[in-house]
C-alpha cells in the first residue's frame, strides 16, 4: 500500500487555506503552518479558519501547527503562501527545517522589491535547491471561490515536467483542474503583472469608466506582460493561457480581487493611506508594480500601464492626469 502524499502549507491566509483544502480534497495529508495560536486552534478544534472562510468546514485530513519544524517534517511538497515581500526572511528561517528532497511550491504572485527577483528565484537562492525542485501554482484562482469548491483550472509549472505532473496529481480534484507547464518564468510573470493590471482596471472602475476601458486595459496589459516575458525568455503562448489571460479576466472582473478592490478605492478618490487602512489582506500589486517596472527597465521593455499605476499609487499622480498622459502617448501599431 502506498502512503498518502504529505503536503505542508506555510501561511494560513486566504490562498494558503484554500489551497490546503484543495490538497486535502485531493487526498493529501496536509499540515498548515500559521503564526497565530488562535487561528491554529480554530483550525484544529473548530475545523474552520474564521478570519477567512468562516462558513467552510475544513477536511479531516488537514491540521495546523505554529511549529515550523513540525510542519516541515516529512513533507513531499512544501507550499509557500506568505506575502511575497516576506518570503526571503521567512524561508531563511524555515530552510534548515525542510524535509530532504521536498518540492518547494510557490503560490505567490509578486516580484521582490530591490532585487526584482521572481519568487522561484528567491526560493532557489535562499533554500539552495535546484530549479527542478521548485514549482509554481498560478491561474484564475480567487481563493474564496476555490474554498467554496467552485470549478476552476490552474497551472502547475516546474522546469522538470515529471515534478509538475506529481504536483498536478497531488492537487487535482473534481473542482480544481491543474494543467502542467515548464515555463516557470512566464507563469510567474503572468501572475505578478496581472495584479498590476488589476489595480489599473480597479482605478478605472472607481473613476466610473466603462467596459471599453476595461477591455482595452486587459488587452494592452496582456501585451505588456507578454513583452516582458519574451524579453526574459518566457514562451509568449503562456500569456494567452490560464496564467496570463485567464487570471487577468478573473482578477479584473471580480470584487473578490484585493488588487482590483484596492484600485477601485483609489479611483474613487481615497488616498493611498486610506486605501491601505481598509485593505485587510495582501494586495501584491501595490508593492510589485514597482518591481515589475524595475524589471521592465532592466530588460528595456516599455510598460506604460504599469508605469501609470506606479505614478498613481506611489507618486500621487492624479488619476485624470495619469489617464490623459496614458492616452496621449504617440500613436503606434498594435503589434510590433
Ligand atoms: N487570495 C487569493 O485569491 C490568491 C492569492 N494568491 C497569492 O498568494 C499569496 C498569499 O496571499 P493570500 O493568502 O491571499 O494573502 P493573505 O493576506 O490572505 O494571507 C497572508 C498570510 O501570511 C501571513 N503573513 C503576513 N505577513 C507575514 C510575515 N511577515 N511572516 C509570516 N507570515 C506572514 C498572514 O498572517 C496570513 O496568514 C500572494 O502572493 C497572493 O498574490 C494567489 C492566488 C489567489
Ligand atoms: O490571484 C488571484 C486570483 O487568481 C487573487 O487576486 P487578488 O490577489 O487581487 O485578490
Amino acid at each position: 500500500m502506498t502512503r498518502p502524499v504529505k503536503a505542508t502549507v506555510f501561511g494560513t491566509g486566504s490562498w494558503g487555506t484554500a489551497f490546503a483544502i484543495v490538497l486535502a480534497d485531493a487526498g493529501c495529508e496536509v499540515t498548515l503552518w500559521g503564526r497565530r495560536q488562535e487561528v491554529v486552534d480554530s483550525i484544529n478544534t473548530g475545523r474552520t479558519n474564521p478570519d477567512y472562510f468562516p462558513g467552510i468546514e475544513l477536511p479531516a485530513n488537514l491540521r495546523a501547527t505554529t511549529d515550523p519544524a513540525e510542519a516541515a517534517a516529512g513533507a513531499d511538497f512544501t507550499v509557500l503562501a506568505v506575502p511575497s515581500q516576506t518570503l526571503r526572511e521567512n524561508l531563511a528561517a524555515w530552510t534548515p527545517l525542510l524535509a530532504p528532497d521536498t518540492v518547494l511550491v510557490s503560490l505567490m504572485k509578486g516580484i521582490e522589491l530591490g532585487t526584482a527577483k521572481r519568487m522561484s528565484e528567491v526560493i532557489e537562492e535562499v533554500a539552495k535547491v535546484p530549479a527542478e525542485r521548485i514549482a509554481v501554482v498560478t491561474g484564475p484562482n480567487l481563493a474564496a471561490e476555490i474554498a467554496a469548491r467552485q470549478p476552476a483550472a490552474s497551472v502547475v509549472a516546474c522546469v522538470d515536467e515529471a515534478v509538475a505532473q506529481r504536483l498536478q496529481a497531488a492537487c487535482h480534484t473534481a473542482y480544481f483542474r491543474p494543467y502542467t507547464s515548464t515555463d516557470v518564468t512566464g507563469c510567474e510573470l503572468g501572475g505578478a503583472v496581472k495584479n498590476v493590471i488589476g489595480l489599473a482596471v480597479g482605478i478605472a472602475d472607481g473613476m466610473g469608466l466603462g467596459d471599453n476601458t476595461k477591455g482595452s486595459l486587459i488587452t494592452r496589459g496582456l501585451a505588456e506582460a507578454t513583452r516582458l516575458g519574451v524579453a526574459m525568455g518566457a514562451d509568449p503562448l503562456t500569456f494567452s493561457g490560464l496564467a496570463g489571460l485567464g487570471d487577468l479576466v478573473a482578477t479584473c472582473s471580480s470584487p473578490l480581487s484585493r488588487n482590483h478592490t484596492f484600485g477601485t478605492n483609489l479611483g474613487r478618490g481615497m488616498t493611498l493611506e486610506e486605501t491601505i487602512a481598509v485593505t485587510k489582506q495582501t494586495a501584491e500589486g501595490v508593492k510589485s508594480c514597482q518591481s515589475v517596472a524595475d524589471l521592465a527597465r532592466r530588460h528595456g521593455v516599455d510598460m506604460p500601464i504599469t508605469d501609470t499605476v506606479v505614478d498613481i499609487v506611489h507618486h500621487g499622480k492624479p488619476t485624470l492626469v495619469a489617464l490623459k498622459d496614458l492616452m496621449g502617448r504617440s500613436a503606434k501599431p498594435e503589434r510590433r
